[in-house]
């Protein structure tokens, strides 16, 4: 057994001095140190653990333990562990070489960059070094598990200079002791390390001790197989995560140790229809450390209404965000997880439909956003997603094409879904349909106008109109004319009167045969336009179609009784009065009419009667 020789030595490294640039590039993410520091200690248990089962340490491992520790008054934190501990040469190879040489590539790498700050450490073994973020000075005081290892004790300033000394040491383990410096003392507070411990250390696989308490839950569920656990712990442990979230829908918990590594949980929340969700509701982790909840480019776009946890050490967490969507590990853990999801979906649809059913409405944002982003999703989504008619019937989409497409195919063989975005604004549209034994389907969920889109380009010969896109008979264009009452002659003429009386260049003015069952006249406005502002509207961005001021179809029935008296009105004011009337209950009946035209309607209305 050799004694610790002292010694004093120069780290090899090109920069005078390293830590004020690495203090620079991480100045973003200070408190990581801790989390850098207790993982680095949780390791040193764990290889202990696993020495100890390989039969290559045969003494006791006793309550294998981290320990952080705060001294006020010293200035100090210190993180203790009982793990493998390091002897002299250990130290000058993982700490002064290995680190070191991590902190040369490190520079390197980075020395003309700064866009990177805190995404770096770990990926250079800078751990350690992360320390002199907030320490002036750093010691370890080491005891490798070795026989007969002599404790050791190594000093470093944060200058390249490093002292190595015999210490005094009884316990095997290792002693990582901060010096924290003058613009850090933020740290030498019960509270803040308390908190950082919370974030970072909450799931950590060993105990980690921190004023007399235990902080961490050392076998959250998600290590553990789904056969051990009940619906109580995946809710519990929701519970836990998010303690102001309503209960979940369901989970699903991944399991893949091939090509990839990954353990997790995620839950179905209620979404409703609300796209500002919540999206920083997924944690990440690598081996139960926690590394971050910004999972924007690791996990796609539509899976960050999930909440829960994701756990893999092949996410490559420390670099940074545009390396990680170009990443092979990446692509694959989202694509597994899009399968996961869509393929627990389709299990829930296929073993309880009804089930199913009740859950549509809160998740039904989820799957049309994943149907929209991801067309893998897609491919299995089309089996499951549902259409939900005015009655709040479910239908596939298979069925419902079964289920409409003898009353609901145009003259073009295209199969026109009718549907509603607003059941009460709509109403008067909606009736006239059903009237008809069409179907009405409700889609006033906010990314509808979107799905239908989707829709349209997804499904063959397949045209979505709004019930009040047009008059009833050109809704679904089946080719057949309803016989006029009137005339080529008097047509033209009712059109001039009615673009006399209402005089406005916005509205195009039409005459139709149409069932006298149908009101006197209704306006419409073109699916193709009004869609083009609904989605400008959406998107909030200035545009053509935005800005296009409204125009609207009025259509005349000219098989109406009432129109045919406007015709044969000898009285001008008699004839606009009628005119007028009537269009103000087309208006009306679409909610259209408001403000001082709606006043000038009842009182006119009223002295008639
Ligand atoms: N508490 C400890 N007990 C025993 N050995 C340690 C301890 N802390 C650090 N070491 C040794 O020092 C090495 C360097 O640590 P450092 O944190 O810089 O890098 P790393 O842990 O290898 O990688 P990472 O950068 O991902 O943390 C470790 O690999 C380990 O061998």
């Amino acid at each position: 057994m050799e004694a610790v020789q002292n010694e004093k030595g120069q780290i090899s490294i090109h920069t005078e001095n390293i830590f004020p640039i690495i203090k620079k590039f991480l100045y973003s993410d200070h408190e990581i140190f801790l989390r850098e520091l207790v993982s680095n200690a949780v390791d040193a248990t764990q290889k202990l653990r696993q020495l100890s089962s390989f039969g290559e340490f045969g003494g006791e491992l006793g309550d294998l333990k981290v320990t952080v520790s705060l001294d006020e008054e010293a200035k100090t934190i210190t993180v203790s562990d009982n793990g493998i501990g390091m002897t002299a040469d250990e130290v000058k190879k993982y700490i002064n070489q290995i680190a070191f040489s991590g902190a040369t590539d490190f520079l390197e790498k980075y020395k003309d960059k700064t866009d990177d700050k805190g995404q770096i450490i770990g990926h250079f073994g800078l751990g350690f070094y992360s320390a002199f973020m907030v320490a002036s000075t750093v010691e370890i005081v080491s005891k490798s598990y070795r026989d007969n290892a002599e404790p050791v004790r190594w000093v470093c300033d944060g200058s390249t200079e490093f002292e190595l000394t015999a210490a005094e040491k009884t316990e095997r383990g290792t002693d990582i002791i901060l010096h924290i410096a003058p613009d850090s003392e933020e740290f030498l507070n019960k509270g803040r390390l308390q908190s950082i411990l919370d974030k970072y250390a909450r799931f950590l696989p060993v105990s980690v001790e921190f004023d007399g308490k235990i902080v961490n839950n050392t076998a959250p569920i998600w290590t553990k197989s789904p056969a051990e656990l009940t619906d109580e712990d995946y809710k519990t442990f929701y519970k836990e995560l998010y303690p102001m979230s309503e209960e979940p829908l369901f989970w699903i918990h991944l399991n893949v140790d091939y090509p990839f590594n990954l353990t997790g949980i995620l839950y179905f929340p209620r979404i409703k229809n609300e796209l500002r969700f919540q999206r920083e509701k997924i944690q990440l982790y690598s081996r139960q450390v926690f590394i971050t909840d910004e999972v924007k480019d690791v996990v796609p776009d539509f899976l960050m209404m999930l909440h829960g946890v994701i756990d893999s050490p092949d996410i490559p967490l420390n670099v940074s965000r545009s390396f990680l969507q170009a990443d092979s590990n990446v692509k694959k853990i989202n694509g597994y997880i899009t399968r996961k999801v869509a393929d627990k979906l389709n299990e829930l649809f296929n073993a309880d439909r009804k089930a199913f059913e009740d859950k549509f409405d809160d998740i039904s944002l989820f799957i049309k956003y994943g149907i929209l982003s991801d067309e893998k999703f897609w491919e299995k989504a089309k089996n499951f997603v549902l259409l939900k008619n005015t009655d709040g019937v479910y239908t596939t989409l298979d069925e419902y094409r079964e289920k409409v497409q003898a009353n609901q195919t145009d003259k073009n063989e295209t199969l026109v879904i009718l549907y509603t975005s607003d059941r009460k604004q709509q109403h008067s549209y909606i009736e006239s349909a059903t009237r008809r034994g069409y179907d009405v389907l409700l889609m006033d969920n906010v990314i509808d106008s979107h799905f239908i889109n989707a829709l349209e380009q997804k499904l063959e010969k397949v045209h979505f109109q709004r019930v009040d896109a047009d008059s009833i008979d050109k809704l679904i264009d089946k080719g057949l004319n309803n016989e006029s009452v009137l005339s080529e002659v008097d047509q033209t003429k009712l059109k001039e009167v009615f673009e006399q009386v209402l005089d406005n260049k916005m509205l195009n003015v039409s005459v139709e045969a149409q069932p006298t069952d149908e009101l006197p006249v209704t306006i419409t406005m073109p699916e193709f336009m009004r869609r083009m502002k609904d989605m400008a509207a959406l998107s909030g961005e200035q545009s053509f179609y935005g800005n296009l001021p409204a125009t609207y179809n009025v259509v005349v029935n000219a098989n109406h009784p009432l129109i045919n008296k406007i015709l044969t009105e000898a009285d001008g004011d008699a004839q606009k009065l009628l005119v007028k009337q009537l269009y103000d209950l087309a208006l009306l009946s679409q909610n259209m009419l408001t403000g001082a035209e709606l006043t000038a309607f009842v009182r006119r209305t009223v002295e008639k009667l």
